[in-house]
């Protein structure tokens, strides 16, 4: 388990992260969202020892992280790192050598990877005559060939079509499931949702929400309902202690101001036909990121 605790750092005097503290659960991924500018690259950095921090500390399954540690862990930088001209194959064999695996594991590691990777027939190509996509999955490739305890990437999914996104992630939950503790930033809140066990929502330098995402959902759930009901909702419009959100015919989302005002318009429904729907509303990622950042 990776814990982030009480982290500051300014830079030139502007306070860039304030008392960020989350935790990365081992065997879990861990999606990490802001808006540009709010703080994800800073603090992955400081996690990764890149970067120190003014105040606060991280912790790797309780004690306070070493060097050694951080060697362990796999890090896909922001701006990537690999060399244009270099063959991947051989670029991944030579990293994986360089955190201490043997010539033989770093060549079956590699070759593992790159075949899970959809890359199996691009081992002997540069890098450069990749196509970005593709760069992209030996940057994942890159972080993980020498099996590392820890994962932190920045942004693996930007640039990914829909079926590279399902490939990639499909190579970081193996990681998980072994026990490895993944943390990932993305802009792409729909994947978040559906990939992350955990997220942690950053904005202006502050941590705004963090948990196990259905918790998270249930938390913000508030007193918001979706119904379907037999014909046209109009009559909703004029039901005393609710504010209508969405209306679409027989389908609607409402706020209650009460659990009693719900409960009337329940009532009411039953007594005007049939009730197909009547459920309270667990909101989206994209609404709680909404909410919470502003
Ligand atoms: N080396 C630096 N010197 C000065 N300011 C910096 C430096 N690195 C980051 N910042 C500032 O810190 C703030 C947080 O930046 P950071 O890159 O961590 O955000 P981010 O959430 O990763 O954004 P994005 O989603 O755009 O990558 C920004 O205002 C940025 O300009």
């Amino acid at each position: 388990m990776l814990e982030v605790k009480k982290i500051n750092r300014s830079f030139d005097g502007r306070r860039v992260l304030t008392d960020v503290s989350f935790t990365v659960e081992s065997g879990r991924l861990t999606g990490f969202v802001g808006r540009n500018g709010a703080g994800k690259t800073t603090t992955m950095r400081i996690m990764l020892g890149v970067l120190t921090a003014d105040s606060g500390e991280v912790r790797l399954n309780g004690a306070e992280i070493t060097e050694s540690d951080r060697r362990r862990f796999g890090y896909m930088p922001e701006e990537r790192g690999l060399y244009p001209k270099m063959p991947i194959g051989e670029q991944l064999i030579y990293l994986a050598r360089l955190h201490g695996l043997t010539p033989a594991a770093a060549r079956s590691n590699t070759t593992d990877l790159l075949d899970k990777l959809g890359l199996a027939d691009r081992i002997g190509d540069r890098v450069e005559a990749l196509s970005l996509g593709n760069q992209q999955r030996a940057q994942v490739a890159a972080a993980l060939v020498h099996d590392p305890e820890a994962l932190i990437l920045d942004e693996p999914f930007s640039g990914l079509d829909p079926l590279a996104v399902e490939v990639v992630l499909g190579v970081l939950a193996e990681r998980a499931a072994a026990g490895v503790p993944v943390l990932f930033s993305s802009h792409q809140l729909d994947i978040v949702e559906r990939l992350c066990d955990d997220l942690v929502i950053i904005a202006d330098g502050s941590i705004r929400a963090a948990g196990d995402r259905e918790e998270l959902r249930e938390q913000y759930a508030g007193s918001s309902y979706r119904a379907t009901f037999g014909a046209d909702a109009g009559w909703l419009r004029d039901q005393p202690g609710i504010v209508v959100r969405e209306f679409d015919g027989p389908n609607a989302l409402f706020d209650a101001e009460s659990p009693e005002a719900a409960q009337a318009v329940l009532r009411n429904a039953i007594e005007r036909g049939p009730v197909f729907n009547f459920t309270p509303h667990r909101p989206r990622l994209a609404e709680i990121f909404k909410e919470v950042i502003q």
